[in-house]
Order: structure tokens, then C-alpha cells, then sequence
């Protein structure tokens, strides 16, 4: 074979030696120490180990406002320090169920009523402390109402500023919807390309970066469309990550399951969601991405536990760990227990471990329905056009 067509070896530039020394192949601009990389990894591992998952707290001012508003709670900083106070302040055993958090700026300064920062008490729990990175979508122009996520400028310096406040890792949302003509390859390639900038600059600064490219609910669409939707942005997605040299080993993928649209009127049962979800993943992310932790994206917390559970029992190859990153479907029925109310500490905070534990259990496929649910655990948590 002519040296040149050889796509596996390069060749030293010495003209003595010229195409007699084949050298293994590297990217010339190698961004990341080997001691970078094997801290990415070990965290990302770290994070998802043994049946744990991520605590997704990093609403945001407004999105936290809808959530206070349905238990006629004031949207205030203090509601909204008191209510992440109960869920930090849990035992220290829920680190067997929770290997991250996920927090907003403002959460991320805020301290406990006894004056000790939030991100020291996950840490002393073992806890992997993370930080939403993006700035919330923005309309994509030329497209029919589809969105970009915002917060690339500064980015290297917001999260280098993130890791020396003790951040290990990062979290970038970016949203697709499903309809005529959508998504449109532009949405699919711009919001592909977003997420891989800002995977490479979180690891250039030591952060995990979590990686969320959320095919949303809305529609009426059947569970096969989903599925045919979330490969094509799945398969965009790693394709931009391999572009931009990111260290797939040093993060985790947040997808959505596969499932019907909110307004389908075919209904499907864990099963087929899970043979669909994994069909899916199995055909786009590579083995080398140590672990996939979906997002609850509207369901029951009861929903995404069995859709959870069965997707760790799907008979096909599962190289990854297959593990939550859930904010609705962790939280509702502790917010429900704790109605803006001190006195409902206890009850609060065992409405969250007790989630804690099931979405533990259903990412090992241990998960056993009892059929004594409360009411807050099987209420749909869907959101209507969740971009912000
Ligand atoms: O779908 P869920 O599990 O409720 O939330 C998933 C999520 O990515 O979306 C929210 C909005 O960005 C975040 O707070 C959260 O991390």
C-alpha cells in the first residue's frame, strides 16, 4: 500500500528514515494530561457506581418558581435555600443511592441554617458536586421555533472559577422537539456541535461534563418516531464529541428514554420502552462512555422508576452503566410532603430517600413495585414546552 493511503500509521518528517519508521497515530494537539484523564474518569465512574445516580437540582430561578407555585410557595431565595437544605441534610446513607448533585450558581454559595456551605455537606457525604453550566435556550433562527442553548462565552473561565469552588463536574441542556419537519438537521448539527465545544472546555478545566441532548415529549408522536429521533441526534452527538476530541471516558451521556409523545394515544409498557431506549443507545454511544443517566423528562416518579428498572433488565448488551440524573422525578413527592412547611421536615425527607433508594434499585434491575405508591409518586410531572 502507497505509505500515504495508510490511515492507521504516520511518518517521522526525518528525510533518512522517510516512510521506514511508522509512528501510532496520535492528535498532534493532545489537550489532556494523562493525570487529567484518569481524574475524569474516576470521577465520572465514581459518580455512577454501584446502582447510584445524580440528584438534579440545578433548576433554575424560574424553573424552581413553577415548581414552588404548584405548592403555593413563594418563588423567594430563602423557599427555595430551605426546601435544598431538607434534601442535602438527609442521612448520610442516601450516598449509596446518590453519587451526584447537580446544582445552580445560586446553590452552589448557599449554606445550611447552621452557616455551612451546601457543597461541603454533599462532600463530606461522599457526594460528587456538579453545576448546570448552560444559560438556557435562545430561538434558533430559520427554523420552525427550534432552539440553540446558550453560555459558550466565558465558559473556560466560569468553570475553572466552578472547579476551584468545588465543582467536579458540568451540566449542558440542549433541547430538541419533535414535529413536522423537526428536528431539522441545523437544530440536530448546532445543538451536536454546542454540546461538544462545551464538553471539551469542561474537561480542559477538570469537570466532567455531562452531556444532555433532550428530545422532548410534546407531540403526539409514537414511541417509534422517538426512537428514530433520538438515534439521529445520538449519532450527531458523538460524531461532534469524536470532532472535537473529547475523552468519551471522562463523561456521562443524559438522554431521554425512548417513549411516545405526551398526546400519543397508543400507550406502551416498560418493556418496550426499555428494548426501544437500549436499541437506541446500543446503536450510537460508544462502550468507552462510562455511563448513561437518563433524565425523568415529565414522567411519574413511579414511571421512571419501572421504565428505569426495565431498561436494566432489557436482554442486550449494555456496556455502559444505565443510571438516573432525575429532577422532577426525585423531588415531586418530597416537595409535595414538605409544602413550604419546617414542621414537615421528617416526612420531606423520607419522601426523598425513599425515591433515592427505588431509582437505586431499578439502575441495578432490583426494583420490586410494592403497589403502595403515594399519590404525588404517580402524578404525571409534564411540563408543556420544557426549554427554559
Ligand atoms: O426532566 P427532569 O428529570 O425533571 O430534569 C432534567 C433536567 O435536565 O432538566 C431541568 C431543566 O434544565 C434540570 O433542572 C434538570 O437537570
Amino acid at each position: 500500500m502507497n505509505p500515504c493511503e495508510c490511515p492507521t500509521v504516520l511518518f517521522t518528517t526525518d528525510s533518512s528514515a522517510l516512510f521506514s519508521r511508522p509512528v501510532t497515530m496520535a492528535y498532534q494537539f493532545p489537550a489532556l494530561t494523562p493525570e487529567q484523564k484518569k481524574e475524569l474518569s474516576e470521577t465520572a465512574r465514581r459518580i455512577v457506581a454501584n446502582g447510584k445516580g445524580i440528584l438534579a437540582a440545578d433548576e433554575s430561578v424560574g424553573t424552581m418558581g413553577s415548581r414552588l407555585q404548584r405548592i403555593k410557595v413563594e418563588n423567594t431565595e430563602e423557599n427555595r435555600r430551605q426546601f435544598r437544605e431538607l434534601l442535602f441534610t438527609v442521612d448520610s446513607s442516601v450516598n449509596q443511592s446518590i453519587g451526584g448533585v447537580i446544582l445552580f450558581h445560586e446553590t452552589l454559595y448557599q449554606k445550611d441554617s447552621q452557616g455551612k456551605l451546601f457543597r461541603d455537606i454533599l462532600k463530606e457525604k461522599g457526594i460528587v458536586v456538579g453545576i448546570k453550566l448552560d444559560q438556557g435556550v435562545a430561538p434558533l433562527a430559520g427554523t420552525n421555533k427550534e432552539t440553540s442553548t446558550q453560555g459558550l462565552d466565558g465558559l473556560s473561565q466560569r468553570c475553572a472559577q466552578y472547579k476551584k469552588d468545588g465543582a467536579d463536574f458540568g451540566k449542558w441542556r440542549a433541547v430538541l422537539r419533535i414535529d413536522n419537519h423537526c428536528p431539522s438537521q441545523l437544530a440536530i448539527q448546532e445543538n451536536a456541535n454546542t454540546l461538544a465545544r462545551y464538553a471539551s472546555i469542561c474537561q480542559q478545566n477538570g469537570l466532567v461534563p455531562i452531556v444532555e441532548p433532550e428530545v422532548i415529549p410534546d407531540g403526539d408522536h409514537d414511541m417509534e418516531h422517538c426512537q428514530y429521533v433520538t438515534e439521529k441526534v445520538l449519532a450527531a452527538v458523538y460524531k461532534a464529541l469524536n470532532d472535537h476530541h473529547v475523552y468519551l471516558e471522562g463523561t456521562l451521556l443524559k438522554p431521554n428514554m425512548v417513549t411516545a409523545g405526551h398526546a400519543c394515544t397508543k400507550k406502551y409498557t416498560p418493556e418496550q420502552v426499555a428494548m426501544a431506549t437500549v436499541t437506541s443507545l446500543h446503536r450510537t454511544v460508544p462502550a468507552a462512555v462510562p455511563g448513561i443517566c437518563f433524565l425523568s423528562g415529565g414522567m411519574s416518579e413511579e414511571d421512571a422508576t419501572l421504565n428505569l428498572n426495565a431498561i436494566n433488565l432489557c436482554p442486550l448488551p449494555k456496556p455502559w452503566k444505565l443510571s438516573f440524573s432525575y429532577g422532577r422525578a426525585l423531588q415531586a413527592s418530597a416537595l409535595a410532603a414538605w409544602g413550604g412547611k419546617a414542621a414537615n421536615k421528617k416526612a420531606t425527607q423520607e419522601a426523598f430517600m425513599k425515591r433515592a433508594l427505588a431509582n437505586c434499585q431499578a439502575a441495578k434491575g432490583q426494583y420490586v413495585h410494592t403497589g403502595s405508591s403515594g399519590t404525588a409518586s404517580t402524578q404525571s410531572l409534564f411540563t408543556a414546552c420544557y426549554t427554559y
